[in-house]
């Protein structure tokens, strides 16, 4: 059994997977990645095959490799290191639970299937059941992301009673705009010590408001000492700095989202921001423009998210 952790809470970056130009993992610059969160951006928990690490686009042997070398490198650096091991096979998904848990990952995530999909809240909490069976140890979150999946069953109803079928639930990665549906789920789990980490970035301040114990985004990975400055001000009640910050950052999610933002686009900022190279995306996704990474350097600087000399030379170059 692992040993009782401490709560998920604060910033988790949703890490991104390096590819080379011949859309090979790029495992080599993983441990890099770690210092630079830990140390560039103060953030100390990571979320490894979600959504921006186009887990859905990685083959199991990969996944469990990008896994592995995230467990390795982050080992006393990293606090947390969840593992989403969400997929439309019920054996996969548990295969890549099974190996979470015995490479000694923090805990694990699932998304619900979105191919064949389940109808309502029993099927979908029988497939997160026995996913979440297959380590019966590790902390398991629910990843609500009903934009992507089209699973729009409400969180709040499928949080009803799930420690009962879920003896490991820990908590609820909400990536989801209806703060109605986030507000229920703390209001009505108060006492049960959940998670409640919020996947909107853009919108933190809110949920932070209504309950969030903390953030998962991809955001944080370039964002994230910004981001805990606005943590900083909510937590000392200094609101109005607070929502200076959260305005900031709108600006820039707001000017990248105009030009058209996805994974591409992260891993296109993220080579920019860090000098680490992230190289382009899978198919189906196409690598970010030059022209896009042009006008988002130009935000990044005019918003003073970065100053000059934070690019580090080469870094144009490096995701033209
Ligand atoms: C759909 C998606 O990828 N959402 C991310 C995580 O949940 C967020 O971190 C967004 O990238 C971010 O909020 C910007 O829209
Ligand atoms: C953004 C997020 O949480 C993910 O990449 O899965």
């Amino acid at each position: 059994m692992a040993s009782p952790k401490k709560k998920l809470q604060g910033l988790v970056a949703a890490t991104i997977t390096p590819m080379t130009e011949h859309g090979e993992i790029n495992f080599s610059v993983i441990g890099r990645y770690v210092d630079y969160l830990v140390e560039e951006q103060g953030v100390k928990n990571v979320f490894v095959n979600g959504t921006t690490g186009e887990g859905l686009s990685l083959s199991i042997s990969e996944r469990c490799r990008v896994a592995e070398e995230w467990v390795t490198k982050g080992r006393n650096k990293l606090d947390q290191i969840v593992i989403h091991v969400g997929a439309l096979s019920l054996k996969e998904s548990q295969e890549l639970a099974q190996h979470a848990a015995e490479i000694g990952a923090d805990g694990i995530a699932v998304i619900a299937p979105f191919f064949l999909k389940p109808w309502n809240k029993d099927v979908l909490i029988n497939f997160l059941k026995e996913v979440a069976a297959a380590a019966p140890a590790l902390p398991f979150y629910y990843y609500h992301i009903p934009a992507l999946t089209g699973v729009k069953i409400r969180a709040e109803e499928l949080l009803d009673g799930i420690q009962d079928k879920i003896p490991s639930f820990q908590g609820l990665k909400f990536s989801d705009t209806d703060l109605l549906d986030f507000g229920q789920c703390v209001d009505q789990n108060r006492p049960r010590q959940f998670a409640f980490l919020f996947g909107v970035d853009e919108q933190l301040l809110s949920a932070l408001v209504m309950g969030a114990t903390g953030a998962v985004g991809s955001t944080y990975n370039y964002l994230g000492k910004k981001t805990k400055q606005m943590l900083e001000a909510f937590e000392r009640k200094d609101f109005s700095s607070a929502l200076n910050h959260q305005f900031c950052i709108q600006r820039f999610i707001n000017f990248v989202v105009k030009l058209g933002f996805g994974v591409s686009q992260t891993k296109a900022i993220m080579t920019l921001v860090s000098g680490i190279p992230m190289g382009p995306p899978r198919l189906p996704l196409q690598k970010a423009s030059r022209e896009f990474t042009d006008n988002a350097e130009a935000k990044l600087k005019s918003l003073d998210f970065l100053s000059c000399t934070d690019l580090k030379d080469g870094n144009m170059d490096a995701c033209s």
